[in-house]
This record gives C-alpha cells, structure tokens and sequence, in this order.
C-alpha cells in the first residue's frame, strides 16, 4: 500500500509576536522535522475508513473526528469527488504534545489523497485547503524547515541548516494548545534576526540561544515536569541546546550529529519517551 510519512514537527524557537481580534497569536517560528514520524497507508476503496495502530494508536481510538478524516472530507468536498480511500494510520506520536502529530498526519492525508484520487493539486492547492483544519498543517504539508509567521500559514524559507542531531523527549503527559496559549502572560516578543545560514550545530545552538519559546513557561506552569525534562537534557553530554517545542510538552535537544543524540538518548530516565536522529531530509 502506498505510504506516506508524516515527520514530527520541531519548533526551534516560537516568538508569540501579536494577537488577532479573533483571539489566534501571531507567531514567529522556525519549524524543522524529524526524527520521529507516524505512517499513513492509503489504498482504494468503496468509502472512507481510517484503522490505528502503532504505540499512540489506542490513545486516539475514541477521538470521535480524527483529523485524517477531517482532511479528506475537506479535500473531497474542496474537489467535489467522492470522499473514498482504506486508510491505516501508525501512530508514533505522543498525542498533543507540541510536535505536531496530528497536523502532520492530516497534511499526510491531503498529499496521499492528492495522489490517489488523481487530482494533482500540488502544495499551493492543498494548503488552501489545509489552512482552515490547522494552523501547523500547511508547514506539515512539505515537511520542510521553514520559518512561520501570521497564525502559522505563512511559510518563509529557512536559514541554510548544518548538519545536527535532535533529541526529542515527552514526559508522557498530554497538553493541549488552547490551554497553554490561555495560561501564557505578558507581552509580545519581536520576530528573531537570523542568518541567511549557519555553518554548524554549535552556531545554530549560539543563535537559537538568544531566542525563546514564549510557550513554555506557560506550559511548565500547566505542567511541571517539563523542567525536569529540560533541566535532564540540559545535563546530557553534547547537547548544545534544550528547549520546548510547541505548545509542549515534548522538548528537544539539539546535538552536533544524529549519533551523538542518539548516544545522549540511551542516558535519560527511563519511562519519558525519546526518539533521537538526524533532521528529516537533512544530513545526519
Ligand atoms: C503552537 C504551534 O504548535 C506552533 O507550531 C501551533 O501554532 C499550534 O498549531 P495547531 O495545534 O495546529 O493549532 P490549532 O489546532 O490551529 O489551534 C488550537 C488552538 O490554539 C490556539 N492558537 C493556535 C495557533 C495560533 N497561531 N494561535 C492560537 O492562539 C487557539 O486557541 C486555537 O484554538
Ligand atoms: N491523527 C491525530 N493525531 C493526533 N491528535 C489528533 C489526531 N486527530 C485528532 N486529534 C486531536 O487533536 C489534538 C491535538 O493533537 P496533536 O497531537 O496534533 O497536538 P500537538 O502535538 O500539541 O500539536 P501542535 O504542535 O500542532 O500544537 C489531540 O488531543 C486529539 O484530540
């Protein structure tokens, strides 16, 4: 069966830069991808049906409105074809825990489905389409680093990235975004400045350094073991930088190369789920 990947989506940093009237931030972010990543099978068939499996499969099989369903019903009705594809989706993505899951397996179903049913709508097309259902699907949808700006449907290129490895770390506890964004105080924090590339790991780590999540004490308050989560990366030999990602509660590490995060990996509290590697379509 055809399959597509559906990378974890990591936010090196995240600036809340502004509110709308109708209540979404303004954001200014740098999304990469990987190492991580759910799968989504998609065949032909009569009607629209979606399987779970995979580790966080049983943690979304009450979910009433899963947003691959979502997708292809907005698809389908985007188009005006029949809504009609098997789907298995393998979920190995804690669920709301800042990296996107449920975005990136949507933006796997919009790409999958462009595919099957023939319609060759292309990345333009389908984040049209994708925009509506999500803020993080249309950066999903090329599983590219890129910079997001308004309320995450603005994609701007990325700085040139060097070669890195990342850590990714979940306390197991589930954190939805609306709640953290509500529990977040102060300000706005101006967009980042950043370079046209960085030549390693380390000066990407110096960069980033400067900059914030603006989420994550908000989330740390909500839930305080993402201190404990950061503070163990924090102590990892080679990580040159921790952080939260998204509206948390997975944090990241960031590494000179994937072996030495997946080295840094072997050395955390056992019973925190971690995945370690490269960037997704970077090098290792
Ligand atoms: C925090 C990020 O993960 C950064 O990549 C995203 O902006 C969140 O993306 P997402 O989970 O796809 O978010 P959505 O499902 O669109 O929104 C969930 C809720 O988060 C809040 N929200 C989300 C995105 C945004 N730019 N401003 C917001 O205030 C809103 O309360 C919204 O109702
Ligand atoms: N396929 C899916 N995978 C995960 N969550 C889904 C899915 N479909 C629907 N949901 C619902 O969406 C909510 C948010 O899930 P998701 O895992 O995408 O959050 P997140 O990782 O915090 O995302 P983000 O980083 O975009 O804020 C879940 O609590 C769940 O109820």
């Amino acid at each position: 069966m055809p399959t597509e990947l559906a990378p974890a989506k990591v936010n090196l940093y995240l600036h809340v830069t502004g509110r709308r009237a109708d209540g979404y931030h303004l954001l200014d972010s740098l999304a990469v991808f990987g190492p991580a990543a759910d799968a989504l099978a998609l065949a032909p068939a009569d009607d629209l049906s979606l399987a779970l499996d995979g580790p966080f499969g049983a943690a979304l099989a009450a979910e009433p409105d899963n947003l691959v369903l979502r997708a292809a019903r907005a698809l389908a009705a985007a188009v005006g074809v029949p809504a009609r594809a098997a789907m298995v989706l393998t979920k190995r993505l804690p669920v709301a825990s800042g990296i996107g899951g449920g975005s990136a397996d949507a933006a796997a179903a919009l790409r999958g489905l462009d595919r099957l049913w023939g319609l060759g709508l292309g990345e333009g097309r389908l984040a049209e389409v994708a925009a509506p259902l999500g803020a993080d699907i249309p950066v999903c949808l090329a599983s590219r680093p890129a910079r997001m700006q308004g309320v995450g449907e603005v994609l701007l290129p990325a700085p040139a990235l060097p070669r890195c490895g990342l850590l990714l770390v979940n306390p197991g506890v589930a954190l939805p975004t609306p709640a953290v964004f509500k529990a977040r105080q102060g300000g706005f924090t101006p967009p980042a400045e950043l370079p046209a590339a960085w030549p390693d790991a380390a000066g990407m780590a110096r960069d980033l350094a400067g900059l914030r999540n603006d989420l994550e004490p908000p989330a740390i308050t909500l839930c305080p073991v993402i201190a404990e989560v950061l503070a163990a990366l924090r102590a990892l030999p080679g990580c040159l930088l921790a952080r939260m990602s998204g509206s948390g509660a997975t944090c990241f590490g960031l590494f000179a190369d994937a072996a030495a995060a997946q080295s840094a990996a072997r050395l955390l509290p056992s019973g925190w789920w971690r995945e370690a590697g490269g960037l997704y379509g970077g090098a290792a």
